[in-house]
């Protein structure tokens, strides 16, 4: 059997599409939702949690792990998932991103960007030739391009500027990447909310040719209806037969409605983070287990969950290991966050395959709406 990289579409309903993405790490059942393992760790998870989930594939960060533990550090010691003990697909962010967001102290030029460790000021570089090496030292199923995402709100000449800069990057990166059976590639499209600008970008990447392609620029404070408009000029032109990755989304609810416009790949820190802060997300919306109210409340957080927290312990046993500043209390809620997420995607795919996707759709916004059980 071809271990080709390659996405097979299965079924479509509307815009969303079910299918399987097959890499050399394993096929991944799509839309999926990737739990973000930033520096080789998903936060608060040994990797036998976040398999109990569902996850099929995850995240990995060249920006952190470039500066910690090293990337050929990683190679000598077999690669990421030996590392991080995941024999699943991995897919690597190409680094750009988090040097911006990070707000590093750095120095942006055509080339790439030069920035100071936020770890411990250390001068590093970073630019298509050096992102996309040490996306290969790490043995990563999926290598992104090298880019920039720009901050919004923004002029539409500097979004142009920014974009066509990224797109030069796609091509050097591209040129860059090792050909390996079952690995694959995927360009960003940049632009940010303009439909032009989009649609110059498409054609640039689908030009130069990758395995999938991602969004970006987008999750960056624009809000949801101009993500959603932007999503709407953007999936269309983009290749029917790729996968689609919307990068750094979302809540549920932009999960729902990006899927809806022909999305299939999401990740997020949302789940995880919130894990760790007391939100618990679950059928009925999000709540904050912090609160006095479930002081006494010995009802597990969702009657619809699998995970450890919701089979053996209660929402009042979890207020307890927050207001305690228990180390338990992350480690449950990211995990039931990260299992309510994966619950979310496979029941949306269900729709897709058969067809009732709008249904399914109105059912999950009236829950969400209802408020806690
Ligand atoms: C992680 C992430 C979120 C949101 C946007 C982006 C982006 O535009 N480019 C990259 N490489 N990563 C992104
Ligand atoms: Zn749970």
């Amino acid at each position: 059997m071809s271990s080709t990289f390659r996405w097979i579409c299965e079924s479509t309903d509307g815009l969303a599409r079910a299918g399987t993405l097959h890499t050399a790490h394993g096929p991944v059942q799509t839309p999926t939702f990737m739990p973000v393992g930033t520096a080789g760790t998903v936060k608060a998870m040994t990797m036998d949690a976040v398999r109990s989930t569902g996850a099929g594939i995850v995240l990995g960060n060249t920006y952190h792990l470039m500066l910690r533990p090293g990337a050929e550090r990683v190679k000598q010691l077999g690669g990421l998932h030996k590392f991080m003990d995941w024999s699943g697909p991995i897919l690597t962010d190409s680094g750009g991103f988090q040097v911006m967001s990070l707000g590093a102290l750095r120095k942006l030029d055509q080339d790439g960007v030069t920035f100071q460790s936020h770890i411990d000021g250390s001068k590093h570089r970073l630019d298509p030739q050096r992102s996309t090496d040490i996306q290969h030292a790490l043995d990563a199923t999926i290598t992104m391009c090298f880019d920039e995402c720009p901050a919004l709100p923004a002029a539409p000449e500097a979004i142009a500027a920014s974009m066509r800069m990224s797109m030069r990057w796609a091509a050097r990166s591209r040129e860059a990447f090792i050909q390996r059976e079952g690995y694959g590639q995927f360009g960003i499209v940049q632009g940010g909310t303009e439909p032009e600008l989009r649609a110059e970008s498409v054609k640039a990447l689908t030009d130069i040719g990758f395995e999938g392609y991602a969004i970006g620029g987008l999750a960056v404070g624009e809000g949801q209806e101009l993500m959603f408009s932007t999503l709407d000029v953007t999936t269309p032109l983009m290749p029917n037969d790729k996968p689609r990755y919307l990068m750094g989304v979302g809540t549920p609810d932009d999960l729902l409605g990006s899927v809806m416009r022909g999305v299939d790949m999401f990740d997020c820190v949302m789940p995880t983070r919130a894990g760790r802060t007391a939100r618990a997300y679950t059928e009925r919306g999000h709540i904050n287990l912090r609160n006095a109210r479930f002081a006494l409340d010995a009802r597990p957080l969702s009657p619809h969950c699998d995970c450890l927290a919701c089979t053996r312990h209660s929402r009042a046993y979890l207020h307890h290991l927050f207001r305690a500043d228990e180390i338990l209390g992350p480690m449950l809620l990211t995990w039931h966050n990260l299992a309510y997420y994966q619950r979310l995607m496979r029941g949306i795919r269900a729709a897709i395959v058969d067809g009732t996707l709008s249904a399914h759709a109105e059912h999950l916004r009236a829950e969400w709406q209802a408020g806690d059980w």
